[in-house]
């Protein structure tokens, strides 16, 4: 028999309290429809009457399967749970349950609430009661709970107790300072069980120490039935559990997936990979490629010896199938890299050399050559490309750029106003054909791009579309032999990415090795001869 585990989503709430998240109201409907659809049983979707946004949220339901839950503090001192405002905005919100914030540290009551413990519990019981009363599913977040059972456990196990008594589904546990280990969890969580039954017990952790997935399944081993955490790990200070991690454990470690369900299907786990990126594409962020499970690196092997072996059988080097997740599979070539990562790149691009063919000999030495000069072709699918059809001698003489000149120059413009300006000039030869361009950017390499793309002759409309959107450079080696490697990344006609390297110690040129890459890789996609 395995037993449920409810999963409780604290995006919108703890995520929204992350530095550098501002969630506007169309982000937060949207990220509740990935949750509800993900199969989360709970979504907390922020602070009703804390701010304009999140009154607006809750004027409507926004999950259809998931519990829609709002989030507040237990009610003033003071003054009673009907009289309180923001209780009020509690009850009055569009919500399935109401998570109501307690006090569960004696010394937190006494120093920031500056009132009597009693008065504490009894602020939760009433608080608890008024959810209840009108028809919302009550629970209460205790927060600083372990802290608090380590200074006081009488009183951290009264707050527990006093929240369950009252008739709360769900007494939550917080490391809410994230500074509590896995065994602490599992010793603290089994002395709660005796006084609130683990069926109404869950885990609330932060990540100050690395450990609040680790604390999360150590209170799940330990009994608790229910675990908030956060899309990607996001949250107050270091973040939550991250709950796209827990999902993958839960579903796929026999540890968990023999002894307990959770309401994820293995077909909504398949999506996992493309939800926790299209947070980050919402947010602005860069996903994090070592992320555990939906991570670009998560299932990449760079290292030859492994790579040998993963080609062979997957299993040799993958804890996990990456398609369960809904992530790929990825060999790397790389100087870490032997004939084995290269075969699989090769046939992953169309090319199928056999194990014996000379060249795939001639095409490693050229790229160890290249990585030890510094060029990276992880990220550069489309340098790779044309490194290997180089080798293979299928990449034609379009173009010879005679020379090219730019010069950045900060001047008043007409309108009394300091700008930077950049202009180039590119000097190619089609052919017979001699064709030189001009033209301003706001930058040296848009500059030159502009330039070196106004007029290419008879491959001017192979390369009408190609359009660059994104430009990283990082700087290597150090010191007087310093270089510079630069990786460009472009949109092509029909819409499809890719990205070139250029490597210099001149920034101009590394940034110009890699535009001409990107033109030389969109004419031999296009089939363009000689
Ligand atoms: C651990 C956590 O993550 S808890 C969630 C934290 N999240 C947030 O605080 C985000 C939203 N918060 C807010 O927008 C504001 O704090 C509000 C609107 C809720 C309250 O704002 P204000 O009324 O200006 O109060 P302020 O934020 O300065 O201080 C909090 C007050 O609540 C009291 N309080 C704090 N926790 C609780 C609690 N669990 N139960 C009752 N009262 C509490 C404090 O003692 C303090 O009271 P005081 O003003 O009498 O000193
Ligand atoms: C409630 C909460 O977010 C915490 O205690 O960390």
């Amino acid at each position: 028999m395995t037993a449920r585990i409810h999963l409780f989503d604290t995006t919108l709430r703890d995520g929204a309290q992350t530095t550098g998240v501002d969630f506007s109201l169309a982000d937060k409907i949207a990220i509740a429809g990935h949750l509800d659809a993900l199969g989360v049983d709970y979504v907390e979707g922020g602070y009703p009457g804390a701010n304009p946004l999140d009154t607006e949220l809750f004027r409507e339901k926004r999950t259809q399967r998931a519990r829609f839950t709002a989030f507040g503090m237990t009610k003033r001192a003071g003054r009673s749970a009907a009289n309180d405002p923001g209780i009020a905005a509690l009850l009055d919100a569009e919500a399935d349950a109401i998570c109501f914030v307690a006090k569960a540290w004696d010394y937190h009551v006494r120093v920031a609430l500056e009132i009597e413990p009693e008065e504490n519990l009894a602020a939760i019981r009433e608080s608890v009661a008024a959810a209840i009363a009108r028809g919302r599913e009550a629970m209460v977040d205790c927060e600083h709970f372990f802290d608090g059972y380590k200074a006081n456990p009488d009183y951290a196990l009264a707050c527990a107790r006093a929240a369950y008594e009252a008739g709360a589904r769900w007494v939550v546990l917080c490391d809410t300072n994230g500074g509590t280990l896995p065994s602490e969890v599992a010793a603290i969580v089994t002395r709660v069980s005796e006084v609130v039954p683990g069926d109404n017990l869950g885990i609330h952790a932060h990540d100050d120490c690395g450990c609040a997935v680790a604390n999360s399944l150590a209170a799940i081993e330990a009994g608790a039935r229910q675990v908030q955490g956060t899309l990607n790990g996001l949250g107050e200070r270091c973040g939550n559990a991250n709950l796209v991690t827990l999902i993958g454990t839960l579903a796929l470690k026999p540890r968990f997936a023999e002894r307990f369900a959770t309401g994820v299907t293995p077909e909504a786990l398949s999506r996992l990979t493309p939800v926790s990126r299209a947070i980050d594409e919402l947010l602005n962020r860069q996903p994090n490629r070592h992320a555990p499970y939906v991570g670009a690196s998560a299932f990449a092997t760079k290292a030859g010896i492994h790579a040998s072996a993963v080609l062979k059988d997957p299993k040799t080097y993958e804890h996990v199938e990456p398609e369960r997740v809904g992530n790929l599979r990825r060999v790397l070539v790389s100087d870490q890299g032997g004939k084995s990562n290269l075969r699989a790149e090769l046939e992953r691009l169309g090319l199928d050399l056999g194990k014996d063919d000379p060249r795939l000999g001639r095409m490693l030495q050229v790229l160890k050559e290249k990585e030890a000069l510094g060029y990276a072709y992880e990220g550069a699918d489309a340098s790779f490309y044309l490194l290997v059809k180089r080798v293979m001698g299928e990449v034609p003489d379009f173009f010879d750029v005679e020379r090219y000149s730019v010069n950045v120059e900060r001047r008043w413009n007409a309108k009394g106003e300091l700008t930077t300006v950049a202009e180039a000039i590119v000097k190619v030869r089609v052919g017979d054909e001699v064709l030189i361009s001009a033209a301003e950017g706001n930058g040296p390499v848009n500059a030159l791009d502009v330039a070196l793309r106004k007029d290419l002759g008879r491959y001017q409309e192979p390369i009408a579309g190609l359009e660059l959107i994104d430009f990283k450079v990082r700087i290597f080696q150090g010191g007087t032999d310093a270089a510079t490697r630069v990786l460009v990344e472009f949109r092509d006609g029909d819409g499809s990415r890719f990205t070139t390297v250029g490597v210099s110690p001149n920034i101009i040129d590394a940034s110009f090795e890699a535009l001409t890459d990107a033109i030389d890789y969109t004419l031999l996609k296009a089939g363009a001869t000689a």
